[in-house]
């Protein structure tokens, strides 16, 4: 096998959140819940998490074809350029795919048809509708959420699971799927929200590392209860689970141990905690998405007693960190948590006393208007600890 360039992979994942719906009102006056999938417990990374869709980006991602599918001006197809610094992984030439397609437009594609494989849901618009919410960037409004609803797509069920299943087995009939359904994927939907690197110290079976690009996608309708092309999450593959939760529900379900979230999502489960409305988050994402993104590989630091993941900010973050991690995989200490938690000014870290019991502790001003995490105990429990007054 050829080497890889990277000594990680590329992936892309979306936080999907729909209003109402399956399972009526959200407990604390959310009107919005987020789609999250069990992984297998056979996956060779994170088996048995509950993480957002997402997946590796394939070479059919970066297919110049995706030009003459997606309507407005090549090469950005009418995506709203960023006013602030681009994250390694939107900015780098991919000069061994040939002519390929800008990191923005392909890890959307990525997000989406991994979002159609593992939760049988598509992203989909009509290429009118795509062309107005082009045109609605313009405007101070910003775009609509738009979506299409299960009901408008012209393929029956039993059909789109057989694709889901094609596609699932080879990434480049998505794009066949697209002009079989005359539909495009609405990557327009799709908000820049933050970009985590894992670090060596986490890597799963084999050494896998991934850089995956976050996403957020607001849907105009509710919470479908019947994804397109799958009625029953399929048991036996690659997610063997799906639900719809608020935030906080979650972050509830974290703790009574009925699910297990990795840090970097429920990191991201905190942040979306301070929103109460859907209409609020896609505000907040779509406007936000303009000003930037920063790559966050967290540094572990192993104490006596659990281990911190130092991120960006927080004073004991390295100046110089060890991305590709063979230096120094991992800082240690024999103190206890307690007492490196002391005296901190600059606090962005989170603290995994085991795997079960991980909290979040900020009070630093995020970078390109990005929101800090939000307390989601209402008990202030054992669990998450936000904006820890330390
Ligand atoms: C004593 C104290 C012990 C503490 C132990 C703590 C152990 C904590 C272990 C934490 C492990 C991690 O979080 S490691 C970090 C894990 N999270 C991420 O990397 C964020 C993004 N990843 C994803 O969305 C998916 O994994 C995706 C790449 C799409 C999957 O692709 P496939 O679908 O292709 O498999
Ligand atoms: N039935 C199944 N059970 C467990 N894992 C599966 C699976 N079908 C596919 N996978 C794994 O899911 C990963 C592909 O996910 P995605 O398309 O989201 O990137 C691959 O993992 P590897 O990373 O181990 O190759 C693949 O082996
Ligand atoms: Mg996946």
């Amino acid at each position: 096998m050829a080497p890889r360039s990277r000594p990680w992979r590329e992936a892309a994942t979306v936080l999907l959140a729909a209003g109402g719906g399956a399972g009526g009102a959200s407990p604390r006056g959310c009107d919005y819940r987020v789609l999250l999938l069990r992984r297998s417990p056979r996956s060779a990374f994170m088996p048995s998490a509950h993480v957002f869709p997402g997946g590796v980006a394939d070479a059919a991602d970066f297919s110049p074809e995706w030009w003459t599918v997606l309507p407005g001006p090549a090469p950005l197809c009418g995506l709203r350029p960023k006013r602030g610094p681009r994250a390694p992984l939107f900015a780098a030439e991919r000069p061994e795919l040939g002519q390929a397609l800008p990191g923005d437009l392909a890890f959307r594609l990525c997000a989406i048809r991994e979002t159609f494989e593992e939760a049988g849901l598509l992203l989909l618009a009509e290429p009118d509708q795509a062309q107005a919410a082009i045109e609605a960037f313009s405007s101070s409004e910003g775009p609509a959420p738009c979506v299409l609803p299960p009901e408008r797509l012209p393929l029956p069920g039993p059909e789109l699971a057989e694709w889901r299943r094609r596609v699932q087995r080879q990434p480049s009939l998505f794009l066949a799927l697209c002009r079989r359904l005359g539909l495009v994927p609405n990557i327009w939907a799709l908000s820049e929200w933050s970009n985590w690197l894992t670090p060596r110290a986490l890597a799963g079976k084999g050494g896998r590392r991934y850089d995956t690009a976050f996403f957020l996608c607001c849907l105009a309708h509710a919470a479908p209860e019947h994804p397109h092309g799958a009625h029953e999450p399929d048991g036996d593959g690659e997610v063997t689970a799906c639900q719809w939760s608020s935030p906080s529900e979650a972050f509830e379900l974290f703790k009574s141990q009925d699910i297990w979230i990795a840090p970097p999502q429920f990191y991201e489960l905190c942040r979306l905690g301070n929103f109460s409305t859907l209409h609020d988050l896609h505000t907040f994402g779509s406007e936000r998405a303009l000003e930037g993104c920063e790559r966050w590989m967290p540094v572990v630091l192993v104490a006596s007693d659990g281990q911190i993941h130092i991120l960006p900010g927080d004073e004991l973050y390295p100046e110089d960190p060890d991305l590709t991690g063979e230096r120094k995989p991992v800082l240690t200490s024999n103190k206890k948590i307690e007492e490196l938690m002391k005296g901190v000014k600059k606090l962005h870290r989170m603290v995994l006393r085991d795997p079960r019991n991980i909290s979040v502790h900020v009070n630093i001003q995020q970078k390109y208007k990005h929101i800090n995490p939000r307390l989601l105990d209402s008990k202030n429990g054992n669990g998450a600890d936000c904006n820890s007054k330390l």
